[in-house]
């Protein structure tokens, strides 16, 4: 059993890393994220290094927008929840402690409210994205 709490750079860039690992392998969503990032991966998964440095730390490296490149992706429910369950599993492979419980809560609410954004945009076309 795994008893490594997440306490650094360095452990945020192996939760990172190994769930978009997964998310690439994964043929209901692995397509959507290589559709709009083609070679861009590196770029990528160094933003989301900062962006949970910022928010399971407290050390404030991320300065963007998460929601706006997510408004015009084709995803769904089951989208979200093959997101949700393979994160899920990687904290839980990698890591215990309050942190950890932290990653997978705050997830699940982000999840969340990028699917009802996503679900009132696709209704309202002409409402601003922000
Ligand atoms: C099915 C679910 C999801 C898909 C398909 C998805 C896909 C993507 C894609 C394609 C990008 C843009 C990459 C780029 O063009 O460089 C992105 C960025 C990002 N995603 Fe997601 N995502 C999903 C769920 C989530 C969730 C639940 C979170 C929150 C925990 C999240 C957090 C972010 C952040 C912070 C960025 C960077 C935003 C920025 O540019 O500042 N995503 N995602």
């Amino acid at each position: 059993m795994n008893s490594t709490r997440i306490a650094s750079l360095d452990d945020i860039k192996r939760l990172v890393d190994t769930f978009y690992e997964k998310v690439r392998k994964d043929e209901l969503i692995g397509p959507i994220f290589d559709d709009r990032i083609h070679d861009r991966w590196p770029q990528h998964l160094e933003k989301m290094y900062t962006f949970w440095q910022t928010v399971l730390l407290g050390e404030h490296t991320y300065y963007g927008s998460p929601f706006p490149p997510h408004a015009g992706l084709p995803v769904s429910h089951i989208h979200f929840e093959k997101w949700m369950e393979l994160f899920i599993q990687t904290v839980d492979e990698l890591f215990i402690g309050e942190i950890a419980e932290d990653a997978k809560w705050r997830a699940g609410k982000m999840a969340e409210l990028f699917e009802s954004k996503i679900k009132y945009y696709t209704g309202n076309p002409f409402k601003s994205l922000l």
